[in-house]
């Protein structure tokens, strides 16, 4: 067996980033950025006013002092004269400042009397002007790779950046197998269970920017496993879920072998997720997942999505942990590096006491997964372990 850091190793090598295309604005969200772009405008193009108020030409001003005013500025309406010294013109939030002004007066420190105004005491100090590019300049940079978020989205708009290059999404076929298996929403046989974890990788896999493919469920038998594993033709990665261990109906492996499998690995020192492996099907990157529910979905944490990052050009690494304190004791570890569903709360985390790799209620109510190397010995309250926020 491998350690775990060796098997994702190699899953790693089993990516590279995909090509770059270009999407709609309005469909970049989630994407990942493949170029640097830069910003071809300034933002704002002009000085602009920060308030509702009347922008003149002095900044050293006080109470009673009076102002002519001359014209008036909007947002989408330049005034096109010029502010002199004793002078206003009457400005609204947004629109470009007139030349001359040098400060806004707001129009609450104002008492207006026809085309005259006069300060009122108690002034606000502020100059509201808002410098042209005090946002952004043009070739101001947004650098890539970056997963666009709804903030990314709403900057590139204001650079007027309309068609996004982003990585294509990585397809990722998912095929579930074994006899015992329905989808969700089918009535299943008394010796029959519903197959959840296709839909919950593929869920994971989509969070994690890629196109998730549901195949139909594969019988344990050659043809109707090969049947299944031909649909996943033109994925860039092929997961499959069971039928790795070492059962007379564990066919996954031998089946991939017939259809070209190059495998690097089989077994890793990890629970759960033992039964892992990984290779390749000529371009397709392939990798088979123990059947038990946590088992596959623990292993597309720890393994698939790394490699999702990779094939998205995102810094792919293992997944981040960090440091915390014990709220409850934890026993020995065994010689597999433990992967336990676990709660963070209030700065420090608990296990659960069952860890069996069926219980997904057990994965639905973690947050977090403690890691435990080979070994560990019995930790204590206080004691710091590592933990992967889920
Ligand atoms: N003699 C041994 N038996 C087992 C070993 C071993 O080393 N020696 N390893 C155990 C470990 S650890 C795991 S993990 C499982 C993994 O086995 P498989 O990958 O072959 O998975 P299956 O046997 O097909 O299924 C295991 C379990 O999970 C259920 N299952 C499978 N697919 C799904 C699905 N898509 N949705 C929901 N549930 C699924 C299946 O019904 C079984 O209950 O092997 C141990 N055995
Ligand atoms: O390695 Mo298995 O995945 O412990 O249940």
């Amino acid at each position: 067996m491998i350690t775990v850091a060796e098997a994702l190793a190699a899953v790693l090598e089993l990516g590279a980033p995909l090509e770059q295309e270009f999407v709609p604005l309005g469909e970049a969200d989630g994407r990942v950025l493949a170029s640097d772009v830069a910003a071809t405008r300034n933002q704002p193009p002009f000085s602009a006013s920060a308030m509702d108020g009347y922008a003149v030409a002095s900044t050293d001003v006080s109470e009673g002092d009076r102002f002519k005013v001359i014209g008036e500025a909007a947002a989408g309406h330049r005034f096109t004269g010029a502010v002199s010294v004793g002078e206003a013109v009457r400005i609204f939030t947004g629109a470009p400042l007139p030349e001359g002004a040098t400060r806004v007066i707001i129009q609450e420190d104002v008492l207006r009397q026809g085309s005259t105004i006069t300060l009122r005491g108690n002034l606000d100090e502020g100059l509201h002007i808002r410098p042209a590019g005090g946002d952004f300049a043009v070739g101001d940079i947004i650098a890539a790779p970056r997963r666009l978020g709804p903030s990314d989205v709403a900057l590139l708009a204001s650079m007027n950046i309309a068609q996004v290059p982003v990585r294509r999404q990585p397809v990722v076929a998912i095929v579930a197998t074994g006899d015992e298996l329905v989808q969700a929403g089918e009535v299943p046989r008394d010796d029959q269970i519903i197959a959840s974890n296709s839909l919950g990788l593929a869920a994971m896999f989509r969070r994690a920017g890629a196109i998730s493919r549901v195949l139909p469920i594969a019988k344990d038998t050659p043809t109707s496993l090969k049947m299944a594993l031909s649909l996943a033709e033109g994925a860039d990665l092929l997961v499959t879920i069971g039928g790795a261990s070492v059962g007379d109906h564990d066919i996954v492996a031998d089946v991939a072998e017939t259809l070209g499998l190059e495998r690097q690995f089989y077994k890793v020192a990890m629970r759960p997720g033992k039964p892992l492996m990984a290779g390749r099907i000529g371009k397709m990157a392939m990798i088979g997942l123990p059947g038990n529910p946590v088992s596959s979905m623990v292993c597309g944490e720890i393994f698939v999505r790394p490699l999702l990052d990779r094939f998205l050009g995102l810094p792919a690494s293992a997944r981040r942990r960090t440091s915390m304190p014990l709220s409850k004791p934890l026993p020995a570890n065994a010689g597999r590096e433990h992967y336990m569903r676990a709660v963070g709360a209030n700065g420090a985390v608990a296990a659960f006491d069952r860890q069996d790799s069926a219980l997904l209620t057990v994965l639905s109510q973690a947050n977090a997964l403690i890691v435990r190397p080979p070994n560990d010995p019995a930790r204590n309250v206080g004691d710091m372990v590592e933990v992967i926020t889920l």
